[in-house]
Parts: C-alpha cells; sequence; structure tokens
C-alpha cells in the first residue's frame, strides 16, 4: 500500500453468522440491540469513522432483512451485500471479492463487534498508511491464562482436564477486529486458504492468521473495551448497558480519552 494520507479503503463486515451461542433465534447480526439490529449499529461505527470508500456485507442466504439494512446505510460510501459462506474465513473471501478492485487496504470487521469506537478504524488505517500490511487492534488480556490438556485415564475422577502451563500474560494480548490490511497481502492470502484441508481452514480464527502463515509481519494498535463480541446473552446485556451510557454521555464513552496503550 502507498504510504499516504488518503489511502483507498474498503471495509469487509462478516454478519453471515447463526449466532448459536447467543441463541436469539435470529441471525444475530439481525437481532435487536436498542431497538436497532446489530448490524445496523456495526456499520453506524464505520460509517461515522469516515475511513471507508466502501462497504461490503456478507449477510446469511436469503436474509432480505440484513440486505434492506445495507440498503439504507448506503449513501455516499456504498453498502453492498453478498451470500456469506458456510464459516467466517469463507464468508470474508465471497465479501473480499464483493468489494471490488482499486483499493490500497481493507478492513475485516466482525458485525459482531457492533460498538467498536470510530477511532479505532482510524488508528487501524492511521499504521496502514504509515507503512504496515497488516495492523489489528489488541487489548491486554485481565485474566491468567493457562494452557489445557486431557486428564489421564487414572485421573478422570479428578476432572477432565488438567493445566499444561502458564504463558506470561505480559506477552498476551485479546485481538478484535477491523483488522487492517495492505489489499493485495489479504487478497493473497484468501487464495491461500481455498488451498487448505478443512481441518487447516477451521483453525483460522482471524484474517491476521492468515497473513501471518503468508510471513507477513503483523502489527498491533490499541483496541477498546468497547469493541466487544457480542457472543453470549450476558455480551448483549452488556452492549445494551452501553448503549443506553452512550445515550446518556454522548458518543463513545472512550472518545476524547488519552489513547489507551496495549499493556496492563
Ligand atoms: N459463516 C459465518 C460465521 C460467522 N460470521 C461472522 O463472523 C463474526 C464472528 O463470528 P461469531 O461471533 O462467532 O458469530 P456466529 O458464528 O454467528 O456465532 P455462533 O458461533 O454462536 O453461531 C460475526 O460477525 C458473524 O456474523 C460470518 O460472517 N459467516
Ligand atoms: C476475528 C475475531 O473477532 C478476533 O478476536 C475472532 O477470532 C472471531 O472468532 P469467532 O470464533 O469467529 O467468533
Amino acid at each position: 500500500m502507498p504510504r499516504s494520507s488518503t489511502p483507498r479503503i474498503g471495509v469487509v463486515v462478516v454478519a453471515a453468522g447463526s449466532g448459536q451461542r447467543l441463541g436469539y433465534g435470529l441471525p444475530k447480526a439481525q437481532v435487536p440491540l436498542a431497538g436497532r439490529t446489530i448490524l445496523a449499529h456495526a456499520l453506524e461505527g464505520i460509517l461515522a469513522s469516515g475511513i471507508a470508500e466502501r462497504i461490503c456485507v456478507a449477510v446469511p442466504p436469503r436474509d432480505s432483512v440484513l440486505r434492506e439494512v445495507c440498503t439504507g446505510a448506503s449513501g455516499q460510501v456504498p453498502v453492498t451485500a453478498v451470500e456469506g459462506g458456510a464459516s467466517r474465513a469463507a464468508s470474508v473471501s465471497r465479501a473480499l471479492a464483493g468489494l471490488g478492485p482499486d483499493l490500497d487496504g481493507i478492513l475485516v470487521h466482525d458485525a459482531a463487534r457492533a460498538l467498536t469506537p470510530p477511532e479505532v478504524f482510524v488508528r487501524v488505517v492511521e499504521a496502514l498508511a504509515a507503512g504496515a500490511k497488516a495492523v489489528i487492534p489488541a487489548v491486554p488480556v485481565a485474566d491468567t491464562i493457562k494452557t489445557a490438556v486431557p486428564s489421564a485415564a487414572d485421573q478422570q475422577a479428578i476432572a477432565g482436564e488438567k493445566v499444561a502451563g502458564t504463558p506470561d500474560r505480559s506477552l498476551l494480548r485479546a485481538v478484535q477486529t477491523p483488522q487492517g490490511f495492505d489489499a493485495a497481502a489479504l487478497t493473497a492470502a484468501h487464495r491461500s486458504l481455498a488451498a487448505m484441508g478443512p481441518l487447516e481452514a477451521e483453525g483460522i480464527t482471524d484474517d491476521a492468521m492468515l497473513v501471518e502463515s503468508q510471513g507477513t509481519e503483523v502489527f498491533l494498535v490499541p483496541g477498546s473495551p468497547e469493541a466487544l463480541k457480542i457472543t453470549t446473552p450476558l455480551d448483549l446485556m452488556t452492549a445494551e448497558a452501553l448503549v443506553a451510557a452512550r445515550d446518556r454521555t454522548g458518543p463513545p464513552a472512550t472518545a476524547n480519552q488519552p489513547v489507551p496503550t496495549l499493556e496492563d
């Protein structure tokens, strides 16, 4: 991507998941959050950041509700919809194709991270403009993390798993979206996905992993606790509370505060 203050940025939004863990009985991006769909909130954050030249959203097959949300959000920045795939990675690949050519950088964003503050998008794009080929937002890890293995057969009466080790927490980061990439690097990495076997492809849980596997350096910028991934009913309750707080105090509660650091 050319080092430029105004790179041409496209945004892929993946919104084709079924939301099994949320258990709402609707595709997750359709679920109401403070009276609007989760997808509508996600698109609002992207558009408010002012970074996007165009947006392509992967939606579930035959989903007219989410297609309508895309049409409603489309204006100066066109928002188109394509049918998603069976996995998140497949949905990204399809929306990448739908985004079209002639972009310097591409951001991949989860609709499920619907309340991501606009400044996180700006931070990612600034790092791309400064020369990074891959940039992801991240936050420090608050819990101590253990690796686990199955207990031995004669230990199963105690518990099914036991601790194998404790990684140094100061080196761990929880990563979020939007994840930003040089357009050519991301497109090439997604071509490599097509050549993978199903097991290997299943293990690719974010786009940064794909470009890492191609030898691209990935840089971290500060994310935001407000970019939580709405996965469970408790996350939806947190998101509702966050929207209510924003309505009381003005947009993103973290706006105008110092940029957070990645260390805890
Ligand atoms: N086949 C898929 C699976 C997921 N996603 C998107 O990827 C993001 C992260 O996925 P996740 O939060 O796990 O969503 P779901 O797959 O819907 O959740 P669940 O696993 O509980 O069904 C979401 O915005 C989701 O819509 C997608 O576009 N296509
Ligand atoms: C991309 C992601 O949101 C980064 O944290 C995450 O890996 C998505 O995981 P999921 O299992 O598809 O929800």
